[in-house]
């Protein structure tokens, strides 16, 4: 981002250097009642159900989120063309899943400013970008291995439209989410230049054992990759255990310089097959709140929650960071 400050930046300034992102998004759709038992997933909900979208994008602000990820982690131009859907319809519901979130944004803003209360900062919208490994719908965000016919051109020619389609929409942020391998992360950060994205991202990784993306690349790898890219201003973990997190905080400070983001999962385990989550040294929103102060004690930036975590969960942290400065 060269001199000039970018709004995460900004916001991370003005957070007094931890800002607070949303927690898990397909979870709390469920706890309202949605079924997204499908290989869309949670952007089944831009089809069947966009009011239950903008309700958990409320809850979350509500919550003192300072950054809401967007309804689009599992949606693509082919997962919605595989729903009888043309082009362009498709290309619409990309663009509706920011338009809900700035909608929600902006509604609770106007709220705030009639009705001020503390520790709120008018929110920041980051538009969900899951791997490719995400749209697969078997789990592989979590393993990595792509298989011998994913090349690099294949993968940017997988993030290329939808990249353009979010971007086009105007989110303040594109966060790429849960991103398994260092092939994916090159894959993101070439496109990003080839299309001369002016939104900053975020990139973060899932990890299986705390030590290394699940295809087994160092996280000091992937960062060479990504540490020369201006257009990435913040990297990190998301959908990890908590387990992993302080570790990880160590790990990415020793290879780079720019703003860390972490939102692990509640340390539930995603059986790809069966689609369901099991059960594991599980962490609660007590938990979350001990933690959030030590990860930003460590280093974080930018701290949430993923899958399984809830607006319980981001009250939590809310409350540890912003009455613990
Ligand atoms: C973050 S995982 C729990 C999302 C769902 C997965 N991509 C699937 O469709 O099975
Ligand atoms: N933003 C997505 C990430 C899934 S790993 C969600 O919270 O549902
Ligand atoms: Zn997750």
């Amino acid at each position: 981002m060269g001199v000039t400050k970018g709004p995460l930046e900004e916001l991370i300034e003005k957070a007094g250097g931890c800002a607070v992102i949303d927690g898990g998004f397909a979870t709390q759709l469920e706890a309202l009642g949605a079924d997204i038992n499908d290989p869309l997933w949670s952007a089944l909900c831009l089809i069947s159900n966009p009011h239950l979208i903008k309700k958990v994008h409320m809850q979350y602000l509500e919550a003192g989120a300072d950054v809401l990820i967007t309804s689009s982690y599992q949606a693509t131009i082919p997962g919605f063309l595989s729903k009888g859907l043309s082009i362009e319809e498709a290309e619409k519901l990309l663009q509706k899943s920011v338009k809900l979130a700035i909608e929600a944004r902006d509604n609770f803003w106007t709220h705030l400013q009639k009705n001020p209360k503390d520790g709120y900062n008018r929110a920041l919208v980051a538009a969900s970008i899951g791997s490719y490994g995400a749209y697969l719908a078997d789990g592989s965000e979590y393993s990595g291995g792509y298989g011998p016919d994913i090349e690099l051109d294949k993968l940017k020619d997988f993030h290329r439209r939808r990249l353009q389609v979010l971007a086009s929409a105007e989110p303040d942020l594109l966060a790429f989410e849960a991103i398994p391998n260092k092939l994916e992360a090159q894959a993101i950060v070439e496109l990003l230049n080839e299309e001369k994205v002016n939104i900053p991202s975020w990139i973060c990784f899932s990890s299986v054992d705390g030590k290394h993306t699940p295809s087994g690349h160092s996280f000091k790898e992937c960062l060479e990759i990504l540490n020369c890219c201006e257009r990435v201003p913040a990297i990190g973990v998301n959908c990890t255990s908590p387990h992993f997190i302080d570790k990880l905080i160590h790990e990415l400070r020793k290879f780079t310089k720019k703003a860390i983001v972490v939102y692990p999962n509640s340390g539930e385990i995603w059986d790809g097959r069966a689609k369901k989550w099991m059960p594991s040294e599980c962490f609660g929103d007590g938990n979350f709140e001990a933690l959030a102060l030590k990860w930003r004690e460590s280093g974080a930036n930018l701290i949430g929650g993923c899958c399984r975590t809830t607006p319980n969960t981001i009250q939590a942290i809310t409350k540890a960071l912003k009455s613990k400065r």
